[in-house]
C-alpha cells in the first residue's frame, strides 16, 4: 500500500505546541464528511476510510492498489464539531495571537464537502432560526474561547474585527457600512499585503462578535448547484486583531491601519468545482472560473514553496488577491493550520485526490513565526515602501528572465517537466515563451527597418542615375564641344553632322561609328540576340529603350524618331562621366541571397540590379557603335572601364 503525508508524530502535540523553531511546517487536518442523504439516495459507495487518527485509505472503485494518505489528524464523518474544534488545536492559535503572532485556519476542499460547515456550521434554517449549539463551527467556538480567555487574562486586550470576501478577484467588505464596493489590496513593509479601507469593527463581547459574523455571513455571495443547496462563490476572510498595550505600544497610524498585534484570521475558500459535474452556467460558471482560477494560484505558490531555490527567490502570491492575502500565512510569518474537507463518495474520488494530494504538498511548507515587532518602530509609508519593493521585485523579476533565457537548454528540460505537473506552470511556460517571442519579433523588425532604409538608399540611387542619363541625353550641348573620341580632340564640326546609319558611314573625321539609333535603318546592325525574343540576354527594343532613347511619337509604331546631334554626342561625354563615378554605398550591405530577407529584400535586389544594367545598357550601346574596326589601338573606347560597380 503505497502512503503519502507528514512524518510520524503525535498529531494532537504537534498541533497544541505551535511555533517552535524558525521553521514551523503548515498543520493539516483532514475531515471527511458523512454521505449526504443525496448520495445515498444514488447509491453511492463510500471509497474512503480512516484507519487510526492519522492515515486516510483511499480504494479505488474498480479494485487496485488502495493509497494511504497521512495528516495531523484524520477525522471520518462520526466527528462532532466539538470533536474536530479540539482535534485542530485552535485554541493555540488563540493563545499564539495573544502572545502576537500572525495565525491562520483555512478549509480546503471540493464544493460541498463541508468546508463552510466545519467553519461556521450548517446553514440557518431560516430567517432569525440560530443554529443548534452542537452544530456550530470552528469559528463560534473559538470566539467563545478567546472572550472567555480575554476575560481571566487581567489586563486590558484591544479586540477588532474585519470580514471580507474574495468575489471574483474583487475585494468587498462584508462588514461596510453601506453596500459592499471593490477595495483595492496593497502592500508595505511593516504590514505585508493588506486591504486598504477595511472596516475593523471593535467589539467587546461575543455577542457583538457574533453579530459581526452573523452579518457578514448574510452578506456573502452564495447560490445553488447541483452538489450543493447553499454553496459560497466567494473566498471569506474573518480576522480577529488582538492588540494588549505595553507602555511601548505604538499607537495605529491612521483608522485603517491594523493594531500591532497578533491576529488570528479564518479563511473560508470556495470550492473547486468541475463545471460539468455542477451544472454550472452564466453568472455561475464565471464564478466557478475564477475561484478555479484562484485556488490553482494558491496551489502553484504551496508548489514553489516546497522548491527550496524557488523559495528564496521568488513566489507568485501577485498572481491573485487570494494568494496576496494569505502570503503571510503560507510563506511568511504566520502560524497556519488547513483543514482539509473531503467527501466520502467514490464518484467523488478525482476531486478527493486533488485534495489530498493538494494538502500532502500544503503540510510540506514550512513557515517562520515571528512574534511581536519591536515597538518604536514607525513603518516606512506605504506609498514609498510599496513603490521600493515592487521596483526591487521588478528587478528581480527581470533577472530572473535574462537567466533562464541564457542557460536555455540546461533549464529548459527541468522547466518542461516542471510545467507539466500542472497547468499552472504550462501558463508561465506560455509567458516566457511570448516573452522570448516578442524579443525575436523587435529583432526582424529592427532588421526589416534596415532593409527598407538601404531599399530607400538604393531607389535614389537609380532615380538620380536615370535621371543623369535623361538629362545628358536630352540637354542641348552648350559651350566646348566634347572630346572626339578618335581623334582626342575637338569634335565639334564632325559630330555636328546629321546622324547617318553607322554601317555605312562612319564620323568622317574620327572614324567612330555612329550609335545606332541615329540610323534610319538601325535594324540591319542590331545583334541578332536583341532581335529573337527567345535568345538568351533578349532584350526587346521597343520595350527595353535606354532610357536616354528618344521618346517614340505618339500614335506612331514606328522606331522613334531620329536623334538629333545633341544626342548622340552626349553618348561618350555620359560614359566617361561614368567611368569616372564611383558608387559609395551609403547604406551597409546587403545580406545577399533573397530568402533570408524578412521583408521587401526582392525589392531591394531588383534596384541593386538596375544600376548595373543600365550601366550594361549603356556599354552595349557603346560597344555597338564600336563594332566597327577603330582608327587606332591607342583610341579609348567609350565603353572601357565602365564595368558594372
Ligand atoms: N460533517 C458534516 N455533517 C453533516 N453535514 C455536513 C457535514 N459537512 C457538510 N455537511 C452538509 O453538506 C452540505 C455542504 O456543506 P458545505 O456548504 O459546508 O460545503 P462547502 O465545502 O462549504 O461547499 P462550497 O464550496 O460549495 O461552499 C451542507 O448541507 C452541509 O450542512
Amino acid at each position: 500500500m503505497e502512503e503519502r503525508g507528514s512524518p510520524d508524530g503525535d498529531p494532537a502535540r504537534s498541533l497544541e505546541q505551535g511555533p517552535e523553531g524558525p521553521e514551523t511546517p503548515i498543520q493539516v487536518v483532514l475531515r471527511v464528511r458523512p454521505m449526504s442523504t443525496a448520495e445515498l439516495r444514488r447509491g453511492e459507495q463510500s471509497a474512503l476510510h480512516c484507519s487510526g487518527t492519522r492515515t486516510l485509505q483511499v480504494s479505488p472503485p474498480g479494485g487496485g492498489p488502495d493509497v494511504a494518505f497521512r495528516f495531523g489528524a484524520v477525522l471520518d464523518g462520526a466527528r462532532t464539531q466539538e470533536d474536530v474544534f479540539r482535534a485542530c488545536g485552535v485554541k493555540r492559535l488563540g493563545e499564539l495571537a495573544l502572545r502576537g503572532f500572525s495565525c491562520t485556519v483555512f478549509t480546503f476542499g471540493q464544493t460541498g464537502s463541508g468546508k463552510t460547515y466545519t467553519l461556521t456550521g450548517p446553514p440557518p434554517q431560516g430567517e432569525g432560526v440560530s443554529v443548534p449549539p452542537s452544530l456550530v463551527g470552528i469559528m463560534q467556538r473559538t470566539f467563545a474561547w478567546l472572550l472567555d480567555r480575554v476575560q481571566h487574562l487581567g489586563v486590558p486586550v484591544t479586540l477588532r474585527a474585519s470580514y471580507l470576501e474574495i468575489y471574483n478577484e474583487q475585494v468587498r467588505d462584508l462588514l461596510s457600512r453601506g453596500s459592499p464596493r471593490p477595495l483595492p489590496v496593497r502592500w508595505n513593509k511593516a504590514r505585508g499585503f493588506y486591504v486598504e479601507q477595511l472596516r475593523m469593527v471593535e467589539f467587546a463581547s461575543l455577542e457583538a462578535l457574533m453579530e459581526l459574523l452573523q452579518m457578514g455571513l448574510s452578506r456573502r455571495r452564495s447560490s445553488s448547484h447541483t452538489l450543493n443547496q447553499a454553496s459560497s462563490r466567494s473566498h471569506a476572510l474573518f480576522t480577529l486583531y488582538v492588540s494588549r498595550p505595553t507602555p511601548q505600544q505604538v499607537p495605529p497610524v491612521d483608522a485603517g491601519e491594523s493594531p500591532v498585534g497578533g491576529k488570528l484570521c479564518f479563511v473560508d475558500l470556495a470550492g473547486s468545482e468541475k463545471v460539468a459535474t455542477t451544472g454550472s452556467r452564466g453568472q455561475l460558471m464565471l464564478e466557478a472560473n475564477s475561484i478555479n482560477r484562484s485556488l490553482l494560484a494558491l496551489g502553484h505558490c504551496i508548489s514553489l514553496l516546497l522548491d527550496p531555490q524557488r523559495r528564496q527567490s521568488h513566489i507568485p502570491f501577485r498572481d491573485s488577491k487570494l494568494t496576496k492575502l494569505l502570503a503571510d500565512s503560507l510563506g511568511g510569518r504566520g502560524v497556519t493550520l488547513m483543514v482539509a474537507c473531503v467527501s466520502p463518495s467514490a464518484q467523488c474520488l478525482p476531486e478527493t485526490l486533488s485534495t489530498l494530494r493538494y494538502a500532502s504538498r500544503a503540510q510540506r511548507v514550512t513557515t517562520r513565526p515571528q512574534g511581536p515587532k519591536s515597538p518604536g518602530v514607525k513603518p516606512p509609508q506605504p506609498a514609498e515602501a510599496e513603490l521600493l519593493q515592487l521596483k526591487e521585485e521588478n528587478r528581480h523579476l527581470r533577472s530572473q528572465l535574462d537567466q533562464i533565457q541564457t542557460k536555455a537548454p540546461g533549464i529548459h528540460g527541468a522547466r518542461v517537466a516542471w510545467a507539466q505537473q500542472n497547468l499552472y506552470g504550462m501558463l508561465q511556460e506560455f509567458m516566457l515563451e511570448n516573452e522570448r517571442l516578442r524579443k525575436e519579433m523587435r529583432q526582424l523588425q529592427s532588421s526589416r527597418d534596415l532593409a527598407r532604409a538601404e531599399q530607400h538608399v538604393l531607389a535614389q540611387q537609380v532615380h538620380e542615375l536615370e535621371r543623369h542619363l535623361l538629362s545628358a541625353c536630352s540637354r542641348p550641348q552648350q559651350g566646348s564641344a566634347p572630346m572626339c573620341p578618335g581623334l582626342m580632340g575637338p569634335a565639334a564640326s564632325c559630330h555636328a553632322l546629321p546622324p547617318l546609319c553607322s554601317c555605312c558611314h562612319p564620323c568622317p573625321l574620327c572614324r567612330v561609328s555612329l550609335a545606332h539609333w541615329a540610323c534610319p535603318r538601325r535594324e540591319c546592325h542590331v545583334p541578332q540576340q536583341v532581335l529573337e525574343p527567345d535568345a538568351p540576354g533578349h532584350i526587346s527594343l521597343s520595350s527595353r529603350l535606354p532610357p536616354w532613347a528618344p521618346p517614340p511619337s505618339p500614335g506612331s509604331s514606328k522606331p522613334p524618331r531620329e536623334r538629333s546631334h545633341s544626342d548622340w554626342t552626349q553618348t561618350p561625354v555620359l560614359a566617361e562621366m561614368l567611368i569616372g563615378e564611383e558608387m559609395v554605398p551609403s547604406a551597409p550591405p546587403l545580406p545577399t541571397g533573397s530568402l533570408n530577407m524578412p521583408m521587401g529584400g526582392s525589392g531591394i535586389l531588383n534596384l541593386t540590379e538596375r544600376p548595373e544594367a543600365l550601366t550594361c545598357q549603356i556599354n552595349s550601346s557603346l560597344n555597338l557603335s564600336h563594332s566597327q574596326p577603330q582608327p587606332s589601338e591607342s583610341v579609348k573606347s567609350p565603353g572601357q572601364g565602365l564595368a558594372p560597380h
